[in-house]
């Protein structure tokens, strides 16, 4: 496996507990990545922790291994929290907890938006040993719930940031603010930063963290020791497409023979854009899903599990699925709105070739994007190629008339469900544009 350093010894030499390291290896999880084996000494040394590698190299066992091992040396109350921008990420999360620490009887709490505010509550009152929530969730449960439900947080030993970049972004503010409030302060718990793009606001963390009497933060990048900020198994390509034949390029590319069996996502930057692509493919037979802010939440969480099972090969998506997911078996992501911050290029980019395998990642750019593809490229500090699988004219002129018959349907279909009005309704009450 690429991302696992060479020579780099095993969990236990790195003082994991040894149930965890017969965990760990029951997944097949046996040599640290480089991440893994720079951070998991440091964090149980008792140090703050910045954690900054690329996509797919292995964070969540790197701050999951300490924390789990020391909490197995006193595994009572509540212990640690886990705080992450989506609730399909802290669902993956809590899950991957409670299979870590199924041996150990560990108790992990879900606490996140779009589920019974009741059953959390109740789950809180249990005093779960681990929590891993969504920042407003959890904000609602601190401002509304006595001290019975969240009373054991001022007892936490651990506060992790996944994703930390994007939960110190104005967007979460608020809510980060009233959930680190329930806190104990700052000098007496560990806090853990984790992302795949240390912004500048994750490092000035860095210099306002030291605390008088604590050991001194713990900051490693793995980027800092590679040039390239994207995984070395990740093909990237792009398309120049005009705009109003971007649906037939799509359709094509999915049906081809190099991609018609590969699990692909493909990012849209809005909702409507995602409704539309959803019900177009699925017109023309394609096995697709989606998954975006304005779906119901059992709905997002019966995409994703088909997604993951297959059942659905393309997950047509917004950003709500750029951060964290882990899904194997995707091989190909499709950029097919370009988003204008280079970052989020990487993150829906590292939904696939993870763990060392391979993956592809296909930018569609039309006239307005081509400075947003340089700044990518800027970024990354790697030139995309040109994508040459699908670029017979006449092959995209037959699909097109499919392909827009179909779309028509879709127009109207939606038309008569009021998706648009639907939208726009949330969208107010959000008060903000919603992914
Ligand atoms: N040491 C290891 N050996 C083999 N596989 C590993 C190892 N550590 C983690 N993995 C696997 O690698 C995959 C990616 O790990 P993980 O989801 O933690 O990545 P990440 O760095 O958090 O990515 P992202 O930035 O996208 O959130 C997971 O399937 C995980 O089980």
């Amino acid at each position: 496996m690429a991302s696992v350093s060479e020579n780099s010894g095993n969990f236990a030499d790195l003082k994991v507990s040894k149930w965890l390291v017969e965990a760990l290896h029951s997944m097949k999880i046996t040599q640290p990545t480089a991440i893994q084996k720079a951070c998991i000494p440091k964090i149980l040394e008792g140090r703050d922790c910045i954690g900054g590698a690329k996509t797919g190299s292995g964070k969540t066992i790197a701050f999951a291994a300490p924390m789990l091992t020391k909490w197995s040396e006193d595994p009572s109350g509540m212990f640690g929290i886990v705080l992450t921008p989506t609730r399909e990420l802290a669902m993956q999360i809590a899950e991957q907890f409670t299979a870590l620490g199924s041996s150990m009887n560990i108790r992990v709490a879900r606490v996140v938006g779009g589920e019974s505010i009741v059953d959390q509550a109740l789950e809180l009152q249990k005093k779960p040993h681990f929590i891993v929530a969504t920042p407003g969730r959890l904000a609602h449960h601190i401002m509304n719930s006595g001290d019975d439900t969240i009373g054991g947080l001022r007892r936490l030993k651990y506060l992790v940031l996944d994703e930390a970049d994007i939960l110190l972004t104005d967007t979460f503010t608020d809510d980060l603010a009233t959930c680190v409030g329930a806190l104990p302060p700052k000098s007496s718990r560990q806090n853990l930063l984790f992302t795949a793009t240390v912004t500048d606001q994750v490092k000035q963390l860095q210099h306002a963290a030291a605390t008088p009497g604590k050991p001194e933060l713990f900051s490693y990048e793995v980027e800092k020791m590679d040039d390239v900020a994207i995984p070395r198994t990740l093909k990237t390509t792009y398309l120049l497409v005009p705009e109003q034949v971007k649906e037939a390029y799509l359709y094509q590319i999915l049906t081809s023979s190099a991609y018609n069996e590969a699990s692909a996502i493909v990012f849209v930057n809005r909702t409507v854009t995602a409704e539309i692509l959803r019900r177009t493919l699925k017109d023309l037979d394609v096995r697709v899903a989606s998954l975006h802010s304005q779906m119901p939440q059992q709905e997002r969480t019966n995409s994703l599990h088909r997604f993951r099972a297959n059942a659905a090969r393309v997950l047509i998506a917004t950003d709500v699925a750029s951060r964290g997911l882990d899904i194997p078996t995707v091989q190909l992501v499709v950029n097919y709105d370009i988003s204008a911050n280079p970052d989020t290029f990487i993150h829906r980019a590292g939904r696939t070739a993870r763990a060392g395998r391979a993956g592809e990642s296909i930018c569609f750019v039309g006239q307005r994007d081509v400075s947003r593809i340089e700044a990518i490229e800027e970024r990354i500090n790697k030139k995309m190629t040109l994508f040459t699988d699908v670029h017979d004219t006449a092959v995209i002129r037959k699909a097109l008339n499919k392909v827009t018959a179909a779309k028509r349907q879709s127009l109207m279909a939606m038309e008569k469900e009021s998706f648009g009005e639907r939208r726009k309704i949330n969208d107010r009450k959000n008060g903000k544009r919603t992914v």
